[in-house]
């Protein structure tokens, strides 16, 4: 049988907006990206398959006229593209990732949690209330920029707020590379004001506290198509089963929506570049200090005090800035230590074993 492989390949986006069917791949979020990654018979032999929901025993997995569990194997996380090993499902290869949103894994063990693989836009959602938190955002943000994907601040609850205006000045304060929109997320309006972002064949995620509206806001993306959140069960931390979603869904627009559980504890870890993007003015400043490895703290010749006493720079967004990149200092420098002596404990392993062995 002969195939027309063409079709495997996204069109561009103004083909998109004329002609809304995708093929069965484009759908789950197939790009070029991905696609120059392996050969006309790969995709024969080893079809890929799209990460939609990660489980404890393993990952629910989609392609064309496929959907199924693949066992513990692949290190793969929620919107990854995986080759399917038809012989050996838990054998199946990860293809090289667009972008990659992770964390230090919550609580006291020393490890870094996957979250999402391959989106193209980070909805980063507060609302009009005390949930509102620029250092929050500031992070959410770094993680965004680290991982290579498009951060755009969210906003809602606005229909609840009296004056919301005050908490969209402040979100527009935060970068000048990330857009904000402000919208009542139970209402069509989120259809309309994300419709830049939710471009068929495109991955969007909505990242952000507990109770802003991650769901709705999902929800109303699906339109009428209604989507039933599946509650996951995973192990955190520490041990403990906790219920989670983070699932992937397909709507009907050719977008593809990952929904999070709220995320209180977000660590930075291995996010340096982030960070410096995030906060690219004071890290430009500081190239001008006297010494090299200005803490900004308390050095003379320090180009970024300067600036704070001439009241050019907040101080407070200073102070929120060394934070972030003490924390991100502090996590790698463990988890790198921790890997040395990881390694070092498995050379000593082998070694012992080895001389059993003579
Ligand atoms: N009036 C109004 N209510 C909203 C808006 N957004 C969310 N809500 C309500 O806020 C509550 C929480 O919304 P969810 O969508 O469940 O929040 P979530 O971010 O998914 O929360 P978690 O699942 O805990 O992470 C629900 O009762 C929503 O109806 C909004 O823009 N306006
Ligand atoms: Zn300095």
């Amino acid at each position: 049988m002969t195939r027309d492989y063409s079709k495997f390949l996204p069109t561009s986006s103004s083909e998109f907006s004329q002609r809304p069917e995708l093929s069965p791949l484009a759908a789950l979020g197939w790009q070029q990206f991905f696609a120059q990654q392996i050969s006309v018979k790969q995709m024969e032999e080893t079809p890929p398959l799209r990460v939609t929901e990660v489980h404890r025993n393993g990952l629910q997995a989609r392609g064309e006229d496929i959907d199924m569990h693949i066992p513990h194997g692949p290190e793969a996380t929620v919107g990854d593209w995986i080759l399917l090993n038809r012989e050996l499902p838990s054998a199946s290869e990860v293809l090289e990732r667009k972008s990659l949103i992770k964390r230090r894994a919550p609580g006291r063990t020393l490890g870094i949690q996957l979250i999402a693989a391959n989106l193209d836009t980070a909805f980063i959602v507060s609302s009009c209330n005390d949930d509102f938190n620029v250092a929050r955002i500031e992070r959410f943000i770094a993680l965004a920029f680290e991982a290579d994907l498009a951060p755009v601040i969210v906003l809602t609850k606005v229909d609840k707020c009296e004056a919301p205006e005050a908490y969209i000045e402040q979100a527009k304060a935060i970068s000048p590379l990330v857009p904000v929109v402000a919208l009542n997320a139970k209402s069509d309006e989120p259809q309309t004001m994300l419709a830049e972002w939710c471009k068929p064949g495109q991955t969007v995620a909505f990242l952000g506290s507990s109770g802003v509206g991650k769901s709705t806001l999902t929800n109303a993306l699906a339109g009428d198509t209604a989507i039933t959140t599946q509650a996951v069960r995973e192990d955190d931390a520490r041990g403990r089963h906790t219920t989670t979603r983070r699932n992937l869904y397909f709507l009907a627009s050719g977008c593809a929506v990952l929904d999070t559980p709220g995320m209180r504890e977000l660590q930075l870890t291995d996010n340096a570049a982030g960070v410096a993007e995030m906060f690219s003015d004071l890290d430009e400043l500081g190239m001008q200090c006297k010494f090299n490895d200005c803490k900004h703290k308390v050095e003379p010749g320090c180009a970024v005090l300067t600036a704070v006493e001439r009241g050019e720079i907040d101080a407070t967004r200073l102070a929120r800035w060394q934070k972030l990149v003490a924390e991100d200092l502090h996590n790698s420098a463990t988890l790198a230590e921790r890997r040395t002596k990881d390694k070092a404990f498995g050379k000593m392993v082998r070694n012992a074993q080895q001389k059993k062995k003579r």
